[in-house]
C-alpha cells in the first residue's frame, strides 16, 4: 500500500507544554484517517507541523505525489484550518476564487465549481456577500470548499464538524465519502470521536501529545476484549442466572431485556449459546463499544490522565 504522508517522531512544545511528544504516523492514499482526541491533546499542533505552519522542534513530514517522496506541496494538498482563515470583508465568490489562484486552479474552472458547491452547500444566495454577513456555520462551509476547490490529492481537515448542526455535519460526511470515492485521501481531526468514527478507515488517538492507539479501525475495534451485549426475551422467563456468569456486567435489566458488557474468557459464542438454551431469545444484538469508550479505557489501563484543556 502507497503511503500519501509519513511522519516520523514529530514533537513540539511550548515552553514546558510538550503539546505533541513524538508521534509517528503514515496515511495510505485514498484512505480517511481520523487523528482523534480530546480537546488540547495535539491534534491541531501535530497538523500545523504538517502543513509547515509550525517548526518542529523534532521529527520527519515526508510527502508522496505521484510516487515520488518530497516535502510539502500545498497545491496539492487542502487545509481546512481550525481557525478560520478567511477574508471578513470580502465577498465569499472573491475569497474562493482568490484561494483557488493560489493553489494554481484555472479560474474559469473554480468560478464554475465555486459556484456548484456553494449552491450544493445552500449558499447559492451568497455568493456575492461579503463574509462577515455569514453565520458560523455558513463560513465553516466557505471554508471547506475552500479547502478541496482546487482538488487536492490530500486533504487535512482540523475539526471539520465544528460549528456545524447535526443536518450539516452529515452532509460534510456525505461529501468526505464523496473525496475518497474520487480518490482523495483526507486526514481529519476531530475530539467528538463517535461523530466520525463510521467515516475513518484508520485512527490514530492522542491523548498529551503522545500516540494511544493507532492502526485499522475495524482491527483496532475486533481486537478489543470487551463486547456490548443487549439481549431481549420472554419476560415471563427468570434471568437471574446472567449476575453469575463470569466476565458479564449488567448495565441495565427490566423484564425481557438485559443490557451487558462481556469479556469472559469463555468467549462470546458460549454466552449466546448460554442464552439460547436457558431462555427464549427474541432478538441479540452484540458490538464492539464506540472508539470514545476503547479510548477512555486504553488510557485508563495506561494509568493515565485524559487531557482536559
Ligand atoms: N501557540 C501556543 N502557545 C502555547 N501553548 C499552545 C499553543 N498552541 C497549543 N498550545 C498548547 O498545546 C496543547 C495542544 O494544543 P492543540 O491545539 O494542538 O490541541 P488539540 O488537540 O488540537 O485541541 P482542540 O481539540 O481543543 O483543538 C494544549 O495544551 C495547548 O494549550
Amino acid at each position: 500500500m502507497e503511503t500519501i504522508l509519513n511522519v516520523k517522531g514529530l514533537t513540539k512544545s511550548f515552553g514546558p507544554k510538550k503539546a505533541v511528544d513524538g508521534i509517528s504516523l503514515s496515511v495510505i492514499r485514498g484512505e480517511v484517517m481520523g487523528l482523534l482526541g480530546p480537546n488540547g491533546a495535539g491534534k491541531t499542533t501535530a497538523i500545523r507541523m504538517i502543513m509547515g505552519i509550525l517548526t518542529p522542534d523534532a521529527g520527519e513530514i515526508c510527502f508522496n505525489f505521484g510516487g515520488r517522496p518530497q516535502q510539502l506541496d500545498k497545491g496539492k494538498i487542502g487545509y481546512l484550518p481550525e481557525e478560520r482563515g478567511l477574508y471578513d470583508d470580502a465577498r465569499v465568490i472573491e475569497n474562493l476564487l482568490y484561494l483557488a489562484d493560489l493553489k494554481g486552479r484555472p479560474a474559469r474552472e473554480a468560478r464554475r465549481e465555486a459556484l456548484q458547491w456553494l449552491e450544493r452547500l445552500d449558499l447559492g444566495d451568497y455568493a456575492d456577500q461579503k463574509l462577515e454577513k455569514l453565520s458560523k456555520g455558513m463560513q465553516q462551509k466557505v471554508q471547506f470548499i475552500a479547502s478541496i476547490l482546487h482538488r487536492p490529492e490530500l486533504v487535512l481537515f482540523d475539526e471539520p464538524f465544528s460549528g456545524l448542526d447535526p443536518v450539516n455535519q452529515d452532509f460534510f460526511k456525505e461529501i468526505i465519502r464523496e473525496l475518497q470515492d474520487g480518490g482523495t485521501t483526507v486526514l481529519l481531526s476531530a475530539h467528538q470521536m463517535n461523530l466520525v468514527e463510521e467515516l475513518c478507515d484508520s485512527i490514530f488517538l492522542i491523548n498529551h501529545g503522545r500516540e494511544v492507539l493507532s492502526g485499522k479501525l475495524q482491527a483496532i475495534k475486533e481486537s478489543y476484549k470487551e463486547h456490548l451485549v443487549e439481549l431481549r426475551y420472554n419476560p415471563a422467563e427468570e434471568s437471574g442466572f446472567l449476575k453469575k456468569i463470569p466476565g458479564l456486567r449488567i448495565l441495565r435489566e427490566q423484564p425481557g431485556l438485559a443490557v451487558m458488557r462481556y469479556s469472559g474468557s469463555a468467549g462470546i459464542n458460549a454466552l449466546l449459546q448460554e442464552f439460547g438454551s436457558r431462555l427464549t431469545v427474541s432478538t441479540i444484538t452484540v458490538e464492539k463499544p464506540p472508539l470514545h469508550e476503547i479510548f477512555i479505557e486504553t488510557v485508563r489501563e495506561r494509568g493515565e490522565d485524559i487531557e482536559v484543556a
